[in-house]
């Protein structure tokens, strides 16, 4: 329908893109979409509830219906739509955290220095605050719980879409390289209960992960080992996993990662790389975008599946299969050049 509106309409909705992020992100902070889960309700209820300026909250969500971001109706009152749904705290795949993160002041700062990662090639995120965007959610306890928060919400939202699109069942004994707080794991683990896991992550967050796999029931068949994945990986796993860790860093690094996974895997062990790959062409695709916020946020970036051919042979890897699942994100398969 949007492509009918005059190409001047078009361009100052897409410019004001940065405001509908913000005002959704906004209805995400104050959980709008947990307190309509029992019904329709004005501004003024949800303003009383959450403690914030009533005609103002009415204004943001107003611009959210707008874009279908729950609905108002003629009392006034909004409702859940489908598109507010995944905003639900306890939604499957719930996607709230991930909106509070994509849009909250450390975001925004750094997007407002994007000229400096187009004129420099350099991550604008290190020239805002001073150091790389881990250093920064490893040493700002706030910052750090929003990141991770999202990390798991997002990862809820694609480790559904994976551990459908993939049979697990072959593996015995799966490394999850970089898997943060568990999730993807936990949930693979939950589902083929022949497979053993190994989550790798920094000390300090496997520390935390704890709970997560005990809250799953897989912690006795998981271990957690904390380390750096560019000086090594645990040893024996005959499958090595890296969700959203690929697309972090530079060429050069992410060699040095899937070759550290090769030489520790089991022969005939496989690498699965979840990602986003991106389109050639013109074909629309938010990878074209996370592609941006990896310009600026750390030295990695997006890639076609030329891209990932090229890293996958580079480190001693044949890429088998690029399997799509019910998410933007995608499973690339890769085995030991034989
Ligand atoms: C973008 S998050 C992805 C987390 C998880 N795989 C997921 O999809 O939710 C990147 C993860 O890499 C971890 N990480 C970053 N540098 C690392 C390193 N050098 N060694 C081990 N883990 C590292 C971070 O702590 C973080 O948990």
């Amino acid at each position: 329908m949007t492509q009918e509106l005059p190409p001047p309409v078009l361009l100052m909705q897409m410019l004001f893109g940065f405001a509908s992020s913000r005002a959704i992100g906004v209805t995400a902070e104050l959980h709008i979409a947990d307190l309509l889960k029992d019904g329709a309700k004005t501004a003024d209820e949800l303003a009383r509830q959450t403690g914030v300026h009533a005609r103002s909250l009415y204004r943001v969500l107003r611009a959210c219906a707008s874009v279908g971001v729950y609905s108002e109706d003629n009392e006034k009152k909004f409702s859940l739509t489908p598109l507010a749904e995944p905003l639900l705290s306890n939604a499957q795949g719930s996607l709230r955290a991930f909106a509070e993160m994509i849009t909250c002041d450390w975001q925004f700062q750094t997007w407002a220095e994007l000229p400096y990662s187009v004129k420099t090639g350099k991550p604008s995120f290190d020239k805002v605050h001073g150091k790389s965007s881990f250093e920064y959610f490893w040493s700002n306890e706030k910052a750090g719980k929003v990141f991770n928060d999202a990390m798991t919400s997002n990862s809820a939202f694609s480790s559904v879409a994976v551990v459908n699109a993939y049979d697990f069942s072959s593996v015995s004994k799966l490394v999850d390289v970089g898997g943060g707080h568990g999730f993807l794991l936990a949930s693979i683990l939950a589902k083929f209960g022949n497979v053993k896991g190994v989550l790798y992550d920094t000390p300090a967050i496997v520390a935390e992960a704890e709970k997560l796999l005990h809250e799953h029931g897989v912690a006795e068949r998981c271990e957690t080992v904390g380390g750096d994945f560019f000086e090594s990986v645990p040893p024996g796993g005959d499958g090595y996993i890296m969700k959203h860790i690929i697309h972090d860093w530079s060429d050069e690094q992410c060699i040095a990662i899937l070759k550290n996974c090769r030489k520790a895997m089991k022969e005939g062990g496989r690498v699965l790389v979840v990602e986003m790959v991106v389109p050639e062409g013109n074909e629309p695709s938010p990878a074209k975008f996370l592609d941006l916020q990896m310009l600026q946020f750390l030295p990695g970036c997006e890639r076609t599946e030329k891209e990932y051919e090229a890293l996958f042979d580079e480190a001693g890897l044949s890429l088998t299969r690029i399997i799509p699942t019910m998410s933007p994100f995608s499973i690339i398969e890769g085995f030991t050049k034989q």
